[in-house]
Formats: C-alpha cells, structure tokens, sequence
C-alpha cells in the first residue's frame, strides 16, 4: 500500500491542490491520497479564516469524484497544534505495512527546518514535493541538517514534475474580499457555488 499524504489548511482547497494530488498519484503510483486538513497550523498562529465545517465541506465537495482522495479528519480530532509529526507516527501505527508519502509544494520543503521534528518527520515519510511558480527551483539543501544524503536522494526521486499553477488560498481569499470575480476558475465548481452561497470569505 503507497500512501500520499497531502496535509493543508485548504483555506479554501484549490486546483492547485489538486493537480499536484493528481500529479502524485500517477507519478508515485499512489493507492491513496489522504487529504489532512490541519486544526491548527503551527507557523500559521492566526488561524485559518473559514470555519473548520466549512473547509471540510468544501474539501469533501472537491474530492467527490475522486475515488483515491480521501479527506482524513486526524489533525482535527486530535485538537491541539497539528505537527505533521504526530500524523506521520498516527498513521504508521494505523497502517503498519504502508509506504507513506507527504506531499508538499516548495514553500513548505523551505520552511521544513522550522517544523517540530523534521528529522523524525523524514523518517517516517518520503517527502515529495512539487515547485510552485514563486519558488521554481527546489532547494534540498535545507534538508542537510536534518537527514542523510541517501535520504535526499530519495526524496529527489520522488520529485514530483507538474506544471507550475499560479494559484494560491491567501490570493482566491483576497480576489473575493476585494470583490474581483476571477477567482471562481481556481476552484471546483461545487467549491465556488458553496462560498458564494455561504458567503465564506465576503
Ligand atoms: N499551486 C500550488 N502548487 C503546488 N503546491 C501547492 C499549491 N498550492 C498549495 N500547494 C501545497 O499544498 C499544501 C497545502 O497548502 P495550503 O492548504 O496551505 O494552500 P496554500 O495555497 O499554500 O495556502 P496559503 O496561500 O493560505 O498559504 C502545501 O504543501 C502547499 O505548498
Ligand atoms: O509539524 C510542523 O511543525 C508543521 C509546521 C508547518 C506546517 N506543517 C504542515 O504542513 C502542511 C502544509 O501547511 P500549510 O502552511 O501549507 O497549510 C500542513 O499539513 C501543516 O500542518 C507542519
């Protein structure tokens, strides 16, 4: 069994998202991907801005079609601040014989340094990450003082290769407080009809 992980505040979950699932789970040859929005994300401590029933709807709304992507609600029933560590150790206890992936844009591989036990982190899990347009080159070097050079290679392998999508929570949040339209076509249609009708972020 080859499981993604694809951990998130989806303060709103987009095609980004969804792409780079899309993406893993061809390239990686996945069985699943488990999509674990966060409770509480520890380098984000003002919280996300959606209710945690909302980012789940629109998450489950995202996924519908999807038969690998599951939505795993194991951050938010722990309670708490959601380190990707504990969710790394829950889940290999759940799923003893599992290879785990978590999967990761190039924003979170530079800030991996600052999470709570990044060496454990790269032990219970292969890091596969893909390059976002901001940060087109990834840079494995901040991973040297966390883990082995055999590991790295690892992890390079696993690169995940996906065109470069522009799009990002904090800009579709902002487009729709500053009353733009255009943010409609970075999200699911399901996604974007709950927003406007619950109005999540006016
Ligand atoms: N457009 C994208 N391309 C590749 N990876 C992405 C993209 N958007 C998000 N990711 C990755 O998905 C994971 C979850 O991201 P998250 O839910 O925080 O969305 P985000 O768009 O980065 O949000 P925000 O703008 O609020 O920081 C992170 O590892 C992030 O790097
Ligand atoms: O464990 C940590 O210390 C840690 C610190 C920052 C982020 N994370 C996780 O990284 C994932 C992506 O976070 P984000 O910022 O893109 O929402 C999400 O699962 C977070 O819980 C984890």
């Amino acid at each position: 069994m080859r499981i993604g992980i694809l951990g998130g505040s989806f303060d709103p979950v987009h095609n980004g998202h969804l792409l780079l699932a899309e993406s893993a789970v061809e390239q990686l040859r996945l069985d699943e991907i488990w999509f674990v929005p966060a409770g509480s994300q520890p380098l984000k401590p003002r919280g996300p801005v959606a209710s945690q029933h909302d980012r789940l709807a629109m998450l489950e709304l995202a996924l519908s079609g999807y038969e690998k992507f599951l939505v795993k609600e194991l951050e938010i029933q722990r309670g708490g601040v959601s380190y990707t560590v504990d969710t790394l150790r829950e889940v290999s206890k759940k799923v003893p014989r599992a290879k785990l992936f978590f999967l990761m844009g190039a924003d979170s591989l530079a800030d991996i340094p600052k999470w709570n036990s990044p060496s454990e982190i790269c032990e219970l899990a292969t890091l596969a990450v893909v390059c976002r347009p901001d940060a087109a080159t990834l840079d494995y070097g901040v991973l040297k003082e966390c883990t082995t050079a055999k590991r790295i290679e690892q992890f390079q392998s696993a690169q995940i290769e996906m065109s470069p999508m522009a799009v990002s929570s904090s800009a579709i949040r902002e487009k729709i407080s500053d009353g733009e339209s255009d943010w409609k076509k970075h999200v699911p249609e399901e996604v974007s009809n709950f927003i406007k009708r619950n109005r999540v972020y006016s």
